[in-house]
This record gives C-alpha cells, sequence and structure tokens, in this order.
C-alpha cells in the first residue's frame, strides 16, 4: 500500500486495554507519518477516544431510529460522541441480513462511513450490494491469530476484491485477522486491498506506538 488515504482500523473489541493512551497512540503516529489510522473503541468509550483527536469509528451500531430501542447504539448518539464512521456485522457481531442494512441507512442518516464486515468473497459481494463504503473481509479462524489474512489465505482477499469490484467499484475492500506487522499491511496492498483491521497486535501489544509505527511502514 502506498496511498495515505488507506486505512489502518484499531479495533479495540472488548480487550482490557486502555483506550485512550491507545487512540493517543494510533492520533501521534497519524500525525507523524500523515497515515489514516482509526480507532473502534467500546461504545462507552467513544467520547474520551475522539477526544484525542484520532479517527474513531464504532464497533457496531443497531439497526433503529430514535425510539423504544432499550440496549441499542443509535447511530446519532455514536456520531454526537465524535465517532465519524462504524463496523456492521463484524463476525463478534453478525446481524440478519436485513439487520446489515437496516444499520447501513441509521449509519447514513447519521453521516457515519460504513464497513461491513463478511467471512469470504461471497459474503463480501453481497455486502457490497447494500452499498456500503466499504467491505472488510475476515476469515473468523484467523481472527486473533499469529498468521495475517493475506499470508495464510491470499486467494480470500485477490477474490474479495474481485466480487466487491463486479458488484460496486465504489465500494472499497478491506482485509483483516492476524494483521500486526508492516509486512502485513504491505502484503495485504499488494493484493488490493485498500485497510486493514486489527486488533489483538495492537490492544495486546506491550508497547502499541511501536507495533502501530510497524504497521505504517508497510503503507
Ligand atoms: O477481528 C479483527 C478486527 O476487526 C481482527 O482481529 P485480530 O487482529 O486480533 O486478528
Amino acid at each position: 500500500m502506498t496511498d495515505s488515504d488507506t486505512l489502518i482500523l484499531v479495533n479495540l473489541k472488548a480487550y482490557p486495554c486502555d483506550p485512550v493512551e491507545i487512540a493517543e497512540a494510533c492520533a501521534t503516529v497519524a500525525d507523524d507519518t500523515g497515515a489514516r489510522v482509526a480507532v473502534a473503541p467500546q461504545a462507552a468509550h467513544l467520547a474520551a477516544v475522539a477526544d484525542t483527536g484520532v479517527e474513531t469509528w464504532a464497533q457496531h451500531v443497531s439497526p433503529v431510529e430514535h425510539g423504544s430501542h432499550t440496549g441499542s447504539t443509535l447511530a446519532e448518539a455514536v456520531a454526537d460522541a465524535g465517532a465519524t464512521g462504524t463496523l456492521i456485522n463484524h463476525s463478534e457481531n453478525r446481524l440478519k441480513l436485513a439487520d446489515i442494512d437496516a444499520s447501513l441507512a441509521a449509519a447514513e442518516r447519521a453521516g457515519l462511513e460504513t464497513c461491513v464486515c463478511a467471512n469470504n468473497p461471497a459474503q463480501s459481494g453481497a455486502a457490497a450490494a447494500l452499498g456500503p463504503d466499504a467491505v472488510a473481509v475476515e476469515p473468523p479462524e484467523l481472527i486473533g491469530g499469529d498468521v495475517s489474512v493475506a499470508s495464510a489465505d491470499p486467494a480470500i482477499v485477490e477474490d474479495s476484491v474481485a466480487a466487491v469490484g463486479a458488484v460496486d467499484a465504489d465500494v472499497d475492500l478491506f482485509c483483516g485477522a492476524g494483521v500486526s506487522t508492516g509486512e502485513d499491511v504491505a502484503a495485504a496492498g499488494e493484493l488490493g486491498a485498500t485497510g486493514v483491521l486489527l486488533a489483538s497486535g495492537v490492544a495486546k501489544a506491550d508497547d502499541p506506538e511501536a507495533v502501530l509505527r510497524d504497521l505504517v511502514s508497510g503503507l
């Protein structure tokens, strides 16, 4: 990857890390290098993370509007807290097809950038048909592991790029699972991805800033 628009999205999931410390490291590395680095914390930490100045994403928005929806993650509330984008249908928070569509509508209503996650090329193409800004292919069996999707299963990335491009050339294809080094980022770019999603490589690191500097070296 050589494009500074390429996204490195750090999903903090529910890891026991300090979201503000990681957000500050991401903001520092983004400022120093011009790389696009974003953080997706727990919903309750969105405002604190956004206050660091880093690009902030939600991990999920619910397929609802304002109203009687206890326990939901309202897209407008996420945007008010400072998020500018959201994941939808992450492998660890799968939705029904109609709910992916309604979550996309909610995110668009709130002005959020959208990335729908998928397991494989067929799902990637189907997700692209719903018109998100991006689709992220993340093979569930590689999530949380040490081997990056781009080296363990390059065909899944290339085939997802093709599947998404065949449906809608305006939809970006990101990839994720096991990404933790600049080499992994470079390999993903060579396969046609314009962004990477990663979690454990940064959230579990002793020195998140050092990992981030290595990651952006692959752009
Ligand atoms: O699920 C992921 C990002 O959304 C990937 O997680 P890991 O980077 O821990 O494999």
